[in-house]
Order: structure tokens, then C-alpha cells, then sequence
């Protein structure tokens, strides 16, 4: 039976000072080096033998994936990485505090730039410091393919393409394929196999470094609802994702 495990990245050091990140390619923090560490010890307790890792292309997912696959034991598994699976880019919010973001322009606005489904931030500028503009990661794909902004309807449509072109091919052919990826480009990923629709997925936050493990059918179906494998710290993680505009 296929199996998908989804990793949020651990910590980043922008989510420890509480920073729109996006498309801007920061670190672990020394937290989310322990998160992930913490990750592959819940794989390999779990006893899941991984045959294909995903990544996005930011260091942050690629750190995770390592370091928890280091902890399982499982180094040797073979990689893809694609900008498909990167974070959604927050556009011209990137780099900015998300409590005085939520100060200056109201609860409202914070949500729906946050976590509507269809409503993307202002677009960022090609000459911000933020910009990915000429990020050489990005070298082999259309320029104008590469967004300035993005909402969750967005990364659902630059990200589905590379769910069915690559990761559910594997899945079909029986392999256990983990994803390390970002908050939102997972939450694409679970509103897609859990069926959520476009008003529910506000309310879902996935948390830092725990393992999120689907089985999955032969229509690549889940067979019954995914399962965190540690429940509740997820859970308490999820909740912490959510305050994220009230923290100080
Ligand atoms: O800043 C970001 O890129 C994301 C993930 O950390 O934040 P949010 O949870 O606010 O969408």
C-alpha cells in the first residue's frame, strides 16, 4: 500500500523571530534542527523504511530532510527537488513581523492575506531585498513562470502539476515517498488528498517537524484520515501556528 509521509520543516529561524518568510531562503534555528532530529527518530520508531524523498528547493526543507533522515538511518534514500513544493511566496509581506503586520493593517486584512484561499499579499518588487529575482536556484525555469506573490489557490496550481507528473507516479508504483516541504505548500498538499474545501483550509495549520503519515489506495485515496505520529504535540504545534500574529 503506498505510503506518503509529509515534514513541515522544523523551526526556521525567521518562524523563531516570528518573520513572513515565503520564498526567502533562511536556515534552521538550533529549535528546528532538534525538531527535525526528533522527526527521523518518530520514522524509524515508526519503522517506516522511506524509497523516495521530495524537497522544495529552499535549505530549510532540504536541512530537515537530512537531518532527519540521518536520524532514521536512511541517508541513502534518492531526492527530487522543485521550486513546485517551495513555501507559498508572500509577496511583498516577506521579511515583515507578523505581529506588527497584524497591528498595522487589522485582524481582518492579516487573516485573509494569511490564510484565505484565493486572495494573494501585494506583489513584492523586483528591487526589494527580498526578491528571488536572479536566485540562481530558479535558473532553469521560465522567469515569468517564477511568482511575485501568491495566494493558496496559487500553490495548488504550480504545485498539483508535480503531485501527479512525479510523486503520485511513484506512489502507484508502491513506494514510500516522504515530502519535506513548508506550511502552505503542504497545506495544498492535505486540502487535495483530504478533500477540504476552498472555506475550511483557513482553519488547518500544520505544525514544524512532525512526521505526517498517509496511506494511501490504488486512486491514491487515503484509506483513513492521516495520522501525526506524535499526536500531541502536533496538535499543540498546530495551535502555535495559528497564534502566530499575536505573539510578541
Ligand atoms: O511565513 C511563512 O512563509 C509561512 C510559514 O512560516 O507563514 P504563515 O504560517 O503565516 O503562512
Amino acid at each position: 500500500m503506498p505510503k506518503l509521509i509529509l515534514v513541515r520543516h522544523g523551526q526556521s529561524t525567521w518562524n523563531e523571530k516570528n518573520l513572513f518568510t515565503g520564498w526567502v531562503d533562511v536556515r534552521l534555528s538550533a529549535i528546528g534542527e532538534k525538531e527535525a532530529n526528533r522527526a527521523g527518530e518518530l520514522i524509524k520508531e515508526a519503522g517506516i523504511q522511506v524509497d523516495q524523498l521530495y524537497t522544495s528547493k529552499l535549505s530549510r526543507a532540504i536541512q530537515t530532510a537530512n537531518i532527519a533522515l540521518s536520524a532514521a538511518d536512511q541517508l541513502y534514500v534518492p531526492v527530487k527537488r522543485s521550486w513546485r513544493l517551495n513555501e507559498r511566496h508572500y509577496g511583498a509581506l516577506q521579511g515583515k513581523d507578523k505581529a506588527q503586520t497584524l497591528e498595522q493593517y487589522g485582524a481582518e486584512k492579516f487573516q485573509i492575506w494569511r490564510r484565505s484561499f484565493d486572495v494573494p499579499p501585494p506583489p513584492i518588487e523586483d528591487d526589494s531585498e527580498f526578491t528571488q529575482v536572479g536566485d540562481v536556484r530558479y535558473n532553469n525555469i521560465d522567469p515569468n513562470v517564477i511568482p511575485k506573490s501568491e495566494s493558496l489557490a496559487l500553490v495548488i496550481d504550480r504545485m498539483l502539476p508535480y503531485w501527479q507528473d512525479e510523486i503520485a507516479k511513484d506512489l502507484l508504483e508502491g513506494k514510500t515517498v516522504m515530502v519535506a516541504a513548508h506550511g502552505n505548500s503542504l497545506r495544498a498538499l492535505v486540502k487535495h488528498l483530504d478533500k477540504i474545501s476552498d472555506d475550511d483550509i483557513a482553519g488547518l495549520n500544520i505544525p514544524t517537524g512532525i512526521p505526517l503519515v498517509y496511506e494511501l489506495d490504488s486512486k491514491l485515496q487515503p484509506v483513513k484520515p492521516a495520522e501525526y505520529l506524535d499526536p500531541e504535540a502536533a496538535a499543540a504545534g498546530a495551535a502555535a501556528v495559528a497564534a502566530q500574529g499575536q505573539k510578541k
